[in-house]
């Protein structure tokens, strides 16, 4: 492994890297910097938590020249979370070089955007929807703009962002250099990077798994109507120091925060119908530790990197396995260890198959934790609380009680007491959910597999990709074919005619300052396939 003071980057960079406590560069940073510094077109791929930020914050920062006034780099993301998170390092990064960079995202006034926009910043970290928004206004110029980054840039474009990014690059000059950046390298981003990059070099260091190696996975097989309950006792069995529990749709995330509130868990939820400011303190609770539980969409699947996510727990099955392998990868990050565990109905389990296929990781079988591991784990946590305050050893306004009760008590029947106390019990609160429709995977016509649509130097490899047409309903109406039933009770369905709310399901994260999205924006996901590049 390389250490940062080999690549031959300025002082004030490296010293950077240091502050920032990274000592040898990860296997993507290693293979991406010396092409990006020479300004090289790349492809970069490599597993959830591996460094790709610093791999292209790195020789981004290095390779601009602070007097500079006029924004000289572009990086695009598909959230504003991972807007503001990318922003914060490229920040660090370039903070002794004395390089301005400023996230832009929907949401946050824009005004006081463009008052920042006066403070000359050379790096632009932006959602694309905001970002047209001030071009159009001409606060935001591209002109002098000599490099792109898209980070996880399947995800931008199956949220349906080609247009707008092709209108954005459009106004950037073409001699630029253009990077590429995601976990998952769907077929289809071939025609993006075609589109858009030069002669790009592909760096992968995908291993033959392409899920991080360090998550323990697991799947626990539950109907619809006991997942609650079975959270509750898996979160009380395992006793997270930070989780992420993904649901499908805002109104999931919603009542499920909520239940988990009302169970005594400290959880909150984040999608895109919260307001900005709303989405912030969530972000900055979960992130300094406040709150332990986020409930999430996808809004949270892509890119953030929040250190002490030791568990994500799939509520819901995800859609496909980009969503799955980006979901889990918010925990065992930069070479930390972390749990992984995915609800599933009895009609699902085809669809779990078809995951681990895709992924080529095999999901372990779990048994529904029982009462007594519930209650045993919850105990342990209790007893871990005690030890620690007993070694703090700052409790001497209790010891006078604690003797007047030794008198009258056995030690183990306070101790008992105390913990019982301690541990709590809100279990008998009664919560119910609105039912989700389970995910149905289509059968695969074999014939269809890649037929025809296999473009000459296709990435799919093994012949295991997805054509067009023998997708596993993840084609508009996805999951719900025929609608969802929606709040009101109705099935309002998300395709065409769907309320808004019904809609938004899933991929209902989308930058909030646009215009609703068209019904054909959940375009099919063709050609979806894991592939090393
Ligand atoms: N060379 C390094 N040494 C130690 N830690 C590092 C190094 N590079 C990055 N990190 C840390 O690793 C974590 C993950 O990095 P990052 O968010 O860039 O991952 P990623 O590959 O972009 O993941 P994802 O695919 O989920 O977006 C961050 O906390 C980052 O600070
Ligand atoms: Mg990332």
């Amino acid at each position: 492994m390389k250490l940062f003071s080999e690549f031959g980057l300025d002082a004030k960079v490296v010293r950077a890297i240091t502050e920032m406590g990274f000592e040898e560069s990860t296997p993507i940073q290693e293979k991406t910097i010396p092409l990006a510094l020479e300004g090289k077109d790349l492809i970069g791929q490599a597993q959830t938590g591996t460094g790709k930020t610093a791999a292209f914050g790195i020789p981004l920062v290095s390779r601009i020249d602070p007097s500079e006034e006029r924004i000289v780099a572009l990086i695009m993301c598909p959230t504003r979370e991972l807007a503001i998170q990318v922003a914060e390092e490229i920040s660090k990064l370039g903070r002794f070089k004395g390089i301005r960079s400023l996230p832009i995202y929907g949401g946050q006034d824009i005004v006081k955007q463009i008052r920042a926009l006066k403070k000359k910043p050379q790096i632009i970290i932006g959602t694309p929807g905001r970002l047209l928004d001030h071009i159009n206004r001409k606060t935001i110029k591209l002109d002098n703009v000599n490099t792109v980054v898209l980070d996880e840039a399947d995800e931008m474009l199956d949220m349906g962002f080609m247009d707008d990014i092709q209108s954005i690059l459009e106004l950037v000059p073409s001699e630029r250099h253009t990077m590429l950046f995601s976990a998952t390298m769907p077929e289809n981003i071939k025609r993006l990077a075609k589109q858009f990059l030069t002669d790009p070099e592909h760096v992968s260091v995908i291993p033959k798994q392409v899920s991080a190696p360090l998550i323990a996975q697991s799947y626990i097989e539950v109907h619809e109507k006991q997942k609650f309950d079975a959270l509750c006792r898996l979160l009380d069995m395992e006793s997270p120091e930070l989780a992420i529990i993904f649901g499908r749709t805002k109104r999931r995330v919603d009542e499920l925060s909520e239940a988990l509130q009302k169970r005594g868990y400290s959880a909150e939820g984040l999608h895109g119908d919260l307001s900005q400011n709303q989405r912030d303190n969530v972000m900055r609770k979960f992130r300094d530790g406040s709150i332990d539980v986020l409930v999430a969409t996808d809004v949270a699947a892509r890119g953030l990197d929040v250190s002490g996510v030791t568990h994500v727990i799939n509520f819901d099955l995800p859609q496909d396995p980009e969503s799955y392998v980006h979901r889990i990868g918010r925990t065992g990050r930069a070479g930390r260890e972390g749990a992984a565990w995915t609800f599933v109905t009895p009609r699902e389990i085809d669809h779990l198959h078809f995951i681990e296929r895709i992924t080529r990781h095999r999901i372990a079988r779990k048994p529904v934790p029982s009462l007594a591991e519930a209650i045993e784990g919850k105990q342990r946590v209790t007893a871990e609380r005690i030890m620690e305050t007993v070694n703090e050893d700052n409790y001497a306004e209790f010891k006078g009680i604690a003797i007047q009760l030794l008198e009258q008590y056995d030690s183990v029947q306070l101790l008992a007491a105390a913990m019982k106390l301690l541990t709590g019990d809100k279990k008998e609160v009664a919560v119910e959910l609105t039912p989700e429709e389970p995910l149905r995977a289509k059968k695969r016509r074999p014939d269809v597999r890649n037929s025809g649509r296999k473009m000459p130097g296709s990435y799919v490899r093994d012949g295991q990709g997805r054509g067009g047409q023998g997708g596993y309903g993840r084609d508009r109406g996805g999951y719900s074919s025929g609608g969802r039933r929606d709040s009101r009770g109705g099935y309002g369905g998300y395709g065409g005619g769907g309320s808004r709310e019904a809609r938004d399901g899933d991929r209902g994260y989308r930058d909030g300052d646009r215009a609703p999205r068209k019904s054909d924006d959940r375009k099919p996901k063709n050609n979806s396939e894991f592939v090393n590049i």
